[in-house]
C-alpha cells in the first residue's frame, strides 16, 4: 500500500522522499486498512448472540442516527451520513450495539450507497429472522462535493426494505421516527 502511495505521489509531480512526505506514504496505508476494514468480515457474526427477553420483543426497534462512513468504489472517496435500522422482531432481539456493528462492517469496503443498504437490510433479516427491516441511509459524497458536479449540500437518501416493512403505513411510522424534527432523547 504505501508503495503504491509512493508511486501515486510521484505520478502527482510531487516527491515522496521529501521530508514533507516521507512518512505520507505509510499514514496513507493506515488510514486505508481503517478505511476497509470490513472486507471479507461476516456481518452475522454481530447477530448471533440474541438478548433473552422471554417473548417480549416489543413491535419495533430502531436505532436511528448510527454514524456512517464508507468509501465508494467508483472514485475512493469517502461519502458519510447517517444510518437508521428498523425492525420488526419475530422472537429474536440482539444487543443494540450490535446493529452499529452490522452497518460498520458492511461500509468499511469498497461501495455504493444503494448496496450498503440492501446488504445491512438483508444482515439483519437473515442473522434475525425479522418480520420486517427497513434501512434508511442519508449521506453526503465526496465524489459528489469535491469533483465532478461540487454538488456539496446535496444528500443521497437511500431506503431499503424487507417483508413486513415494505408495508406503506408501517413504513412511514418509521420514517416519522427518523425525521430530522422528530424528538429525540438526550442523556
Ligand atoms: N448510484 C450511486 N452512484 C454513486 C455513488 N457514489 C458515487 N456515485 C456516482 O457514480 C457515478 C460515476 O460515474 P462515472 O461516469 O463512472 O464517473 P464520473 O465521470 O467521474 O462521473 P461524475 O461524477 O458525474 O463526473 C457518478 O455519477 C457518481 O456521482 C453511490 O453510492 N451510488
Ligand atoms: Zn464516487
Amino acid at each position: 500500500m504505501a508503495r503504491a502511495v509512493r508511486e501515486l505521489l510521484s505520478a502527482i509531480g510531487a516527491d515522496p522522499e521529501s521530508d514533507e512526505l516521507r512518512a505520507t506514504p505509510g499514514r496513507v496505508a493506515d488510514s486505508y486498512a481503517e478505511f476497509f476494514a470490513g472486507v471479507g468480515v461476516d456481518p452475522q457474526q454481530f447477530l448471533s448472540d440474541a438478548v433473552p427477553v422471554d417473548g417480549e420483543t416489543g413491535e419495533l426497534v430502531l436505532m436511528r442516527d448510527i454514524a456512517l462512513r464508507s468509501i465508494c468504489e467508483h472514485h475512493l472517496l469517502p461519502f458519510r451520513g447517517r444510518a437508521h435500522v428498523a425492525y420488526q422482531p419475530r422472537d429474536r432481539v440482539v444487543g443494540l450495539s450490535a446493529l452499529p456493528r452490522v452497518v460498520d462492517a458492511l461500509a468499511a469496503r469498497p461501495q455504493v450507497q444503494e448496496r450498503l443498504g440492501e446488504q445491512i437490510a438483508q444482515a439483519i433479516a437473515d442473522g434475525l429472522d425479522a418480520k420486517g427491516v427497513l434501512v434508511v441511509l442519508e449521506a453526503s459524497h465526496g465524489c459528489v462535493a469535491d469533483r465532478g458536479v461540487r454538488e456539496t449540500e446535496a444528500e443521497a437518501v437511500t431506503i431499503a426494505a424487507r417483508g413486513s416493512l415494505t408495508d406503506a403505513a408501517a413504513r412511514s411510522e418509521v420514517m416519522a421516527l427518523i425525521a430530522p424534527g422528530s424528538p429525540r432523547a438526550s442523556l
